[in-house]
């Protein structure tokens, strides 16, 4: 159990309200200009990751209070708690051991006094043998020939993480074409099976619970437009498997359960690609390169519980976002990869994120008062600078942005790389910076202007700066550095959690959705008119009605 710590009652939370007025008379221009090893002190390597936080509004007092505020709420306890198997997903009365499906030194870790580390091992064995035999193509449809696509049906948890490894580790890829499919809209499935035969493809219906309504009804069509099309009853067992916790709904869908990958309640469904979720990465990638994926997150998961605060990278991420988000009146966060194939990584934590720290209860059950978990968003480089940039450089809000990069490219064309990194360096640079209304004069002037004619012009052209971001540089996008950097993310949500004092792993604010759509649906499948709800929501059902 985690204990309950007011976050903003605590001493080091009102040191940091005052000392924000004080840092917010100086700038970063000023912070680099005061101090030649400020990238020294300010940043910090890992493996093959340096993590350069220096273009941020701190001083050595920002991050020494920052650390006490940590300290102050039992940073130290709540991760001995979590990679021991302690009961921290208090609402659901689980475990929170995503830290466990890639503990690969193997060392016992005891859920209600039983090792779960044996099972977690079968699994990947299971899913081992399992992925060898379809990509060696041994593994035969009902005609004889071997599986030459895969689709993943599953939606959130189930979706993104697979989704987003596989595109990042695309360069990995072997001859398996991959599709995905999530939403519920029919056109996603349709579209898919379109490109496919029944006699070659394989699916893998992938829901933790096995009655999300989405991922259930795709799973019902994909099994339809097989039988439809030249499969049967008796040859399903060779084209549907499931990866789920209960076995009974897997059971009653139809799947044999000698085809089923399980996994435990102990794992929350957005940090689940680490389990038998991850099985169409292994399709996608091998299942070396899917172990080299869980040995970097578990070197992550080390020195996320080893190293000391001052220098451990989740924290320190953690602590930064907490500084903008609670004194600076940041309401998002920017996650900008220059790096394509990772272009669903903003979109994999807007999940991990904001679904577990999107809460306004507090581990005491009452309402907090201050802000919790940011809008997590981004695009990857160098596309969101010729779209949404002009907002981080001259807008009015502050949004702290994560730029992540790859020193070598997986694709080195002419001087592609080269060019996306003079505009990675050059981002961060820019934003710290801006440009003064001197600087802006001097080029005119140098353009053959005179201050008279580009007076009225010049603010327009003038930037602040003063914008701060975390360069996130690493050597090159391999399945270890993509374990450790997810890792990294994963455990900054989970600190951030630990001290705004909430529950980061339930997430009962996707319930009431469900809920409602489940009251709806029978109301849709009569003319009648609808009167049950408020007038807008009578309204709009019933303009539907008139249309369809
Ligand atoms: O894996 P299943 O059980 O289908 O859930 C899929 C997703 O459902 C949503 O409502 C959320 O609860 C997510 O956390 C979850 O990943």
């Amino acid at each position: 159990m985690l204990k309950s710590i007011p976050f903003d009652q605590t001493v080091a939370f009102q040191l940091l309200k005052n000392h924000k007025a004080e840092i917010e008379k100086t700038s970063l221009k000023e912070l680099f200009a005061g101090d030649p090893q400020r990238f020294e002190k300010f940043s910090v390597q890992f493996e093959d990751i340096l993590l350069d936080y220096s273009k941020n509004l701190i001083n050595d007092k920002t991050k020494a209070t920052l650390v006490a505020l940590a300290n102050e709420c039992e940073l130290d306890d709540a991760i001995e708690r979590l990679f021991t198997g302690d009961i921290i997903n208090q609402t659901e009365n689980r475990a929170v051991l995503h830290v466990a499906l890639r503990n690969r030194s193997n060392f016992p870790i005891a859920v209600n006094g039983e090792d779960v580390m044996p099972d977690v091992n079968a699994v990947l064995e299971k899913m081992k043998g399992f992925s060898e035999k379809i990509i060696s193509g041994a593994w035969k449809g009902y005609s004889g020939k071997s599986i030459t696509d895969v689709v993943n049906i599953g939606i959130g948890g189930s979706d993104l993480g697979p989704v987003m490894v596989t595109e990042a580790l695309k360069s990995y890829k072997n001859h398996l074409n991959l599709h995905f499919v999530s939403n519920v809209d029919g056109t996603h499935i349709a579209e898919t099976l379109k490109k496919l035969n029944p006699e070659t493809t394989l699916f893998l219906i992938a829901s933790k619970t096995f009655t999300t309504q989405e991922t259930m009804a795709n799973a019902t069509s994909g099994r339809n437009w097989f039988l439809e099309n030249g499969g049967s009853q008796d040859t399903v067992a060779k084209h549907f498997v499931a990866i789920s916790t209960n076995e009974k709904e897997v059971t009653k869908f139809g799947i044999d359960p000698e085809n089923m990958f399980g996994f435990w309640d102990w794992v929350g469904g957005r940090y689940s690609l680490w389990s038998a979720i991850g099985l169409s990465i292994i399709l996608s990638v091998g299942y070396e390169n899917f172990i080299e994926l869980l040995e970097g997150a578990h070197a992550m998961d080390k020195h996320f519980r080893t190293a000391d605060f001052n220098e451990n990278l989740p924290v320190i991420l953690a602590l930064n976002g907490i500084w903008y988000n609670n004194f600076w009146g940041a309401a998002t966060q920017a996650i900008l990869p220059y790096d394509q194939y990772m272009h669903r990584f903003a979109a994999y934590f807007q999940q991990g994120d904001m679904e577990s720290n999107g809460k306004y209860v507090g581990r005491d059950g009452k309402d907090v008062s201050y802000q919790t978990g940011p809008i997590i968003w981004g695009e990857p480089g160098t596309n969101g600078q010729h779209a949404f940039y002009q907002l981080i450089h001259q807008g009015t809000k502050v949004i702290p942005c994560d730029f992540l990069a790859p020193a070598q490219s997986h694709n080195p064309l002419g001087n592609h790389h080269q060019m996306l990194m003079s505009n990675f360096f050059a981002q961060t640079e820019a934003l710290m910076n801006g440009k003064t209304r001197e600087e802006v004069l001097a080029e005119f002037v140098a353009a053959g202007k005179t201050e008279e004619e580009v007076a009225e012009l010049i603010p327009f052209k003038v930037f602040k700066g003063n914008k701060p971001t975390n360069s996130i540089l690493f050597k090159k996008l391999t399945p270890r550095t993509l374990g450790s950097l997810l890792a990294m993310y994963e455990h900054k949500i989970f600190v951030q959690g630990v001290l705004w004092n909430i529950y980061s792993f339930d997430q009962w604010g996707v319930e009431l959705g469900k809920q409602l759509a489940n009251k709806i649906l029978p109301e849709l499948a009569t003319d009648a008119t609808i009167e049950s709800h408020d007038s807008s929501t009578n309204g709009l059902i019933n303009a539907y009605k008139n249309w369809r």
